[in-house]
């Protein structure tokens, strides 16, 4: 079996909520979150994974967590075979420039102060790879992402919500990474933009063989760019599996919600609409048994008291659910009884 390019496993975050004191002062005993609790999965060269989930699910403390920007509490991120958790600062940047992780914002992310040649160009000096043609690197990336040399002169606020994504997708390619990971990229852009983005996406992927992890609210992106999907819920993975898969006979009963409540469904799509009720519960104060039972429509009595374990649906297809969605041949899906 070949090594994954990018192996999480069991990854956990905690971050804390309050100062000792204040803690103290509100009697707060426990004052952390688990923002990730347990996530595993993996990504091969080549190979685009998206990642769902409504706010606060946990889904951007995973990319900082791959990238060394928030510390694991425990578990492990392999690159290339390699434990990131286990390297030094030192030891780790080197990696950084196998991975390059795109932030939400396309204009806020860019600095407001320099022109697109030094945004681009900038991951050469930060690595100490400065001393090449700066000009002709610019030119280079700009060309790979669709935009003519002019724009080396501009500055951020000169450019559309699309250039500005096209920019960050330059400036992430200069190190030529094995892995970009991708925070929202079609976010605040018109459809059309949203469908020129996810394009360059699929072209550099074909063109350089990167592997991705998209992270969005955004399902249609997740349905277009995808080759496997995971959705989280408070912090955890309730399904992951191959996109079409998912799409058309998810198992979760929170995956079959999410997709229902998309606002572009698919004219093929063959679920209903299943309105999801209820406000997200609080990391502080997370619900006994199964998570999501406070909001599923099908929870039982034994939903309230037990966590349920990972099933296996298929080869790379898991979920946790004690009454998980069974297919039927229409491909409709309701919860077995
Ligand atoms: N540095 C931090 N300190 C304390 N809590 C944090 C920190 N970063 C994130 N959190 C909390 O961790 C939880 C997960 O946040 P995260 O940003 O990963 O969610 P998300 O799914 O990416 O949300 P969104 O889609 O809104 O970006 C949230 O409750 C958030 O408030």
């Amino acid at each position: 079996m070949t090594t994954p390019l990018l192996k999480v496993d069991d990854l956990r975050v905690r971050f804390r909520t309050m100062g000792p004191l204040k803690a103290l002062a509100k009697g707060v005993p426990d004052p952390y979150i688990d923002a990730v609790c347990g996530v595993s999965f993996d990504i091969s060269e080549g190979e685009t994974l998206g990642l769902v989930g409504e706010s606060g699910s946990g889904k951007s403390t995973i990319a900082r967590a791959i990238m060394g920007l928030v510390p694991a509490e425990s578990g492990s991120v392999s690159f290339a075979g390699t434990d990131l958790t286990a390297l030094s600062p030192r030891r780790f940047a080197p990696y950084r420039r196998d991975m390059a992780m795109m932030f939400q914002d396309p204009v806020g992310s860019l600095s407001p102060r320099l022109t697109v040649r030094s945004l681009i160009t900038e991951p050469f000096r930060i690595h100490g790879t400065g001393d090449r043609d700066l000009d002709g690197e610019a030119r280079r990336l700009l060309k790979m992402v669709g935009l003519n040399e002019d724009f080396a002169r501009r500055f951020p606020h000169q450019l559309s919500g699309g250039q500005a994504r096209r920019v960050g997708v330059a400036r992430a390619l200069a190190l030529n990474p094995k892995l970009i990971i991708a925070d929202e990229p079609t976010a605040g852009l018109d459809v059309s933009v949203q469908g020129e983005i996810l394009n360059l996406f699929a072209r550099l992927q074909d063109e350089l063989g990167l592997a991705i992890l998209i992270i969005t609210h955004n399902l249609n992106v997740v349905r277009h760019i995808t080759d496997r999907m995971a959705i989280m819920y408070l912090g955890r993975f309730v399904e992951q599996g191959p996109t079409e898969e998912v799409f058309y006979t998810p198992r979760h009963p929170y995956t079959e919600a999410l997709l229902s409540a998309n606002p572009e469904p698919d004219p093929d799509a063959v679920l209903d609409r299943i309105a999801i009720s209820g406000e997200v519960p609080s990391l502080m104060n997370r619900p006994s048994g199964c998570e999501f039972h406070t909001r599923c429509l099908y929870a039982q009595a034994k939903c309230r008291t037990e966590a349920p374990a990972l099933t296996e649906a298929g080869e790379s297809h898991s979920f946790t659910c004690h009454y998980p969605l069974t297919v039927a041949h229409t491909g409709r899906t309701k919860a077995a009884s």
